[in-house]
């Protein structure tokens, strides 16, 4: 059960954040919101006209000016359930002065599609490992869904899962709205996973894209894409799924079809000669793939799933191989 006066904290200032704070808004359950981001130009202009300058400048936001602040630790005791959004490589820098007591009888929700470098764990195996949050007390809101399609109200569809899935299903109940439907899930390794490798497979797609291969190449790309996916989150987490549903598959597809996306795009860029930092430079959002891909490397190390996309995005990224030549490569090995 989530305390009684629903107090939510979203901690992250980016795209995904804004979107979380409009769909918590507008839904009708009472609740109170409270947002940390880090930067106090940002958050002092939210609080006198009500619209974040930097990401999604159109959605209204509807958070009492006392409750946004850049001190998340001020913010944290009154909060009941945590909501993280702040990119991967980001987390543990913005938890810097948050101690495991601080999480005690809380409710934490990532929505976070990235791995913690270093520590090369998903989410919830990171706040369970260094803040001792139980999986029940964790849950995850995945699915295919930008950002920029929940500020246009866009219909879509947020899967949510936690080793608990009454808690889910009370957690959905105050994020759906007239254009968000809602899904429970128990698979909260699967979908985590799902969601870090689909970022990899989006840049695969704006590579092969960037370096002039067409739909007809990219069709067969994905359609290898969910296979290596299922591959690897039956390694890591063997249960019985189905790979077909939203949160796996409709989130590989709309990540790597989309202009919205960030990790297709970076890839795109990537592929046309760019360097990942005149990239990272150009593109003023973060492509969690980037990162991802390096841990990814590093956990599979363990299991050593056949991963030949991966490998490739892997290989231009950190190794600086050709793409054009590593494309090449990989093209000879999918069916
Ligand atoms: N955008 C989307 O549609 C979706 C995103 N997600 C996930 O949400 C998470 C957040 O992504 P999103 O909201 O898109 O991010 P954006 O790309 O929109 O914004 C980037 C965010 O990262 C912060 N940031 C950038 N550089 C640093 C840094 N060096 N140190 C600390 N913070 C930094 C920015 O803060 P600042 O503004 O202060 O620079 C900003 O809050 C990711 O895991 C993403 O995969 C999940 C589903 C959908
Ligand atoms: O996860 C997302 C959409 O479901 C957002 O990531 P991209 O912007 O790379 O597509």
């Amino acid at each position: 059960m989530i305390g009684e006066k629903n107090r939510i904290l979203v901690v992250g200032g980016g795209s995904w954040a804004t979107a979380n704070i409009k769909m918590l808004t507008d839904n009708p359950v009472e609740k109170e919101i409270s947002w940390w981001m880090r930067s106090e130009q940002a958050a002092e202009h939210i609080r006198q006209f009500g619209h974040n300058p930097n990401y999604l400048s159109s959605v209204e936001i509807r958070v009492p000016a006392k409750n946004i602040s850049t001190n998340l630790k001020s913010l944290f005791g009154k909060a009941d359930i945590v909501l993280l959004n702040v990119p991967a490589a980001f987390l543990k820098e913005a938890l810097t002065d948050i101690k495991p007591e601080d999480f005690k009888g809380k409710k934490v929700v990532s929505a976070i599609k990235g791995i913690v470098p270093d520590e090369n764990m998903i989410i919830a195996e990171f706040i369970n490992q260094r803040y001792g949050v139980s999986f029940d007390d964790f849950m995850v809101i995945s699915g295919p869904c930008h950002a920029e399609e929940v500020a246009l109200e866009k219909l879509s569809y947020l899967t949510i899962a936690s080793g608990d899935t009454e808690l889910a299903a009370e957690f959905a109940g105050m994020l759906s709205t007239r254009y968000i439907n809602t899904i429970v899930s128990d698979d909260i390794w699967g979908t985590e996973y799902a969601a870090v490798l689909k970022n990899v497979y989006a840049m695969a797609s704006g590579i092969c894209h960037g370096v002039g291969y067409g739909d007809n190449f990219q069709s067969v790309l994905i359609s290898n894409a969910i296979r290596e996916l299922e591959r690897f989150v039956a390694a890591v987490h063997p249960i019985d799924r189905d790979i077909k549903e939203s949160a796996y598959l409709g989130d590989l597809l709309v990540t790597a079809y989309s202009n919205f996306s960030r990790n297709r795009t970076f890839g795109n860029m990537i592929g046309k000669g760019y360097t990942v930092t005149a990239a990272q430079l150009e593109m003023n959002m973060v492509a969690e793939g980037y990162y991802a891909v390096n841990c990814l490397h590093e956990v599979n190390k363990q299991y050593k799933v056949p991963m030949p996309i991966c490998s490739a995005v892997y290989a231009i990224l950190y190794e600086k191989r050709s793409p054009v030549l590593e494309m090449k490569h990989l093209a000879g090995q999918l069916s």
